[in-house]
């Protein structure tokens, strides 16, 4: 994962497949052995399941079977958690924070981006959504959420800071709305608000307010002051623990407690792509839950009566357990709080809807749908075809930088071999890009053409400056390494608590292969703790619903280079090209310094060679031993 695509990362290392054979033989329940939820969900008057920063993974992970539940899976799950809530008289409320799009080719091979996504995301019944920053680099993906995605949602789209250019009206909207209040089906009154933090890399066609300027906007003044609100609820593509860099949650809270001292503020957040649960104050917490598909959050509360709510229905769930943390030691509020971090599995969802593991009961018609749609848009773009076969495991933080096994050695010789230009293939160059743009490992065994997006799934142009003095060339990656973190990676500089990480329990890869584009089965392991998420928050180190062992990380740069045709004869070189993608342009430029401006810099080959286009070139060129039958 990674808020910014990496240094939050978590894909575990890989190579753990005779484990994971092993354990596949294993039925749960097998004596002396332990895998998957232990503990039964705490169950309050209000709950929520949360998903943020989903990024296109709804065919789930295809190579990793502990997230191989598809959003079919998902879609029967929420269906079950919502007769269980109406059953015990207590509210469930399903929640979404954000970036649909740009991690794999169910999403980013259409285009726009999310052409497929979207649709599949509304036969999911979300309570409240809000917007993302994937959803604003490219002006036709906003209006695209702008013209088919916000209107189906209607007043549970909430954008309360976020506007697009509306070429029909000549003025910028809101996406979304702004706010919603609304009573749920127990009688919670509730001021719902969706707040991304202050983006700055979206395009020209949208706004995005700071939430500073926000707070104090009239409408807003008048949400807080609304009589008769039970709970305020912060949604937000926006990191949840309010003290880190970069989140306006904290702004946002404090701007509701001035005049609403008491009312609970409840925030589900993302973006930095990790497991993390934060107290706030005695009567607020704030809940994020990963990324990819690889989590789902669970967050439950009570403490509501008749003397602070319009709650009608149970007060303490019966036949289940209930929350009964308070948020500090110190708290005289009523509320009482639970969360949990489900990992991504259909052994998990059965377990926590009908508390058996048995396909046939568990799955409804309408999740079956889903997963048959996603099958058949798989097989529509061919995303399955095999381009190569990874000799290899490589992750981006499991081993140190420097490592072979790790992926950024290896995307260093593909930048060098195959971002080419022909015209200039003699020209001595320097290629970079940002680490951040990396968006998940290389598993070894079959590269298909989905694996190119997972990898490296942004559309981003490969531009130059030809003939730049090699001393400058040469000097640019520590440049841009230790020059300044570039604004727009901002996130992928912050200490990520390394709390969390991706349990790699891989499916084995000649099934998948065999299987082409069918779905893989699901979980039904069982082992005693294997590799993955190991969370610490605020509440300790129970948040994980299935137990797992720590998987190293190591920091890396934000930047990595591939260089190629330095003389041999250890000449020095008058110029180089510098090449690299456009996310990147400011900050090279910046560092290169005034003799060096905007207009010089060129695309490397054509608007259309973009970040999406160098790895299949690549694994075509060099990854062909063992295909078909790629050895894993
Ligand atoms: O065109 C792009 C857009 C984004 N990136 C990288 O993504 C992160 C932001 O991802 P989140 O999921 O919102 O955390 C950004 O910092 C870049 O590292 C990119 O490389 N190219
Ligand atoms: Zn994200
Ligand atoms: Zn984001």
């Amino acid at each position: 994962c990674g808020a910014a695509g990496h240094t939050d990362s978590c894909y575990g290392p890989i190579n753990h497949i005779e484990h994971v054979r092993h354990v596949k033989r294993m039925q749960p329940g097998a004596q002396g052995a332990s895998y998957g939820p232990t503990r039964p969900l705490e169950w309050g008057q209000f709950n929520v399941m949360h998903t943020t920063d989903t990024h296109g993974w709804l065919e789930g992970h295809l190579k990793e079977k502990n997230y191989g539940a598809d959003w079919g899976d998902y879609v029967t799950f929420t269906n079950h958690m919502k007769h269980k809530a109406g059953n015990m008289g207590v509210d469930l409320l399903i929640v979404d924070t954000g970036d649909l799009h740009d991690g794999t080719g169910l999403s980013d091979a259409t285009n726009p981006d999310g052409e497929l996504t979207n649709d599949l995301f509304k036969e999911l019944d979300y309570d409240l959504l809000t917007i993302g920053n994937h959803e604003l680099y490219v002006s036709d993906v906003s209006y695209q959420v702008f013209n088919s995605f916000q209107n189906y949602w209607g007043d549970k789209y909430l954008t309360s800071n976020v506007q697009i250019f509306n070429p029909s009206t000549n003025e910028y909207e809101y996406i979304g709305k702004t706010h919603k209040y609304f009573t749920t089906a127990h009688g919670l009154r509730i001021m719902a608000f969706g707040i991304l933090y202050d983006f700055t890399g979206n395009s020209n066609s949208t706004k995005v307010i700071k939430a500073a300027q926000m707070v104090q906007q009239q409408w807003f003044q008048d949400a807080i002051n609304t009589k008769d609100v039970d709970m305020f609820l912060l949604l937000g593509h926006n990191i949840a623990r309010t003290t880190t860099g970069g989140s306006t949650f904290g702004l946002v809270h404090d701007a509701i407690r001035k005049v609403q001292p008491k009312t609970p503020i409840q925030i589900f957040g993302g973006h930095s792509h990790i497991r993390d649960f934060a107290v706030i104050d005695e009567s607020s917490t704030a809940l994020e839950s990963g990324c990819y598909c690889e989590t789902l959050g669970w967050f439950s509360m009570s403490g509501f009566d008749k003397t602070n709510s319009g709650f009608t229905g149970v007060k303490n769930p019966h036949g289940v357990s209930n929350p009964t943390r308070k948020a500090t030691t110190t708290s005289t509020s009523p509320f009482v709080y639970s969360r949990r971090y489900l990992d991504w599995n259909r052994y998990t969802f059965e377990y926590h809807s009908i508390g058996k593991q048995d396909d046939a009961s568990f799955d409804y018609h309408s999740g079956e749908r889903v997963t048959s749609d996603i099958t058949g848009y798989r097989t529509e773009l061919k995303l399955g075809e095999l381009y190569g076969c990874v000799p290899d495991s490589y992750c981006s933080t499991c081993v140190p930088f420097t490592d072979p096994k790790n992926i950024f050695t290896v995307l260093s010789d593909a930048l060098a071999v195959s971002v080419t230009n022909p015209a200039r293939a003699d020209k001595v160059k320097y290629v970079f890009c940002n680490t951040g743009g990396i968006r998940y490992d290389l598993f070894k065994g079959p590269f298909t053409y989905d694996d190119n997006f997972i990898v490296s799934p942004f559309r981003d142009v490969w531009l130059t400056i030809p003939d730049v003095p090699f001393n400058l060339a040469s000097a640019l990656l520590n440049g841009l390494n230790h020059g300044g973190v570039s604004k727009r990676d901002i996130f992928s500089a912050m200490p990520i608590p390394r709390d969390v990480c991706v349990d790699p329990m891989t499916a084995p890869l000649s099934e998948i292969k065999a299987r082409g584009d069918e779905r893989l089965g699901t979980s039904r392991r069982q082992v005693t703790e294997t590799p993955g998420f190991t969370t610490k928050d605020d509440f300790g180190t129970d948040g994980d619903d299935t137990a797992h062992a720590t998987v190293p990380h190591y920091s890396i740069p934000n930047y990595f280079q591939g260089v190629a045709n330095l003389p041999t004869d250890g000449s020095t070189p008058a110029v180089a090209d510098v090449v690299f993608v456009d996310f990147i342009q400011d900050y090279v430029l910046a560092f290169l310094g005034s003799a060096f401006t905007a207009d010089m810099v060129k695309p490397y080959v054509s608007e259309n060679f973009t970040s999406q286009d160098y790895l299949e070139p690549y694994v075509k060129a060099k990854w062909q031993a063992g295909m078909p039958n790629c050895p894993i």
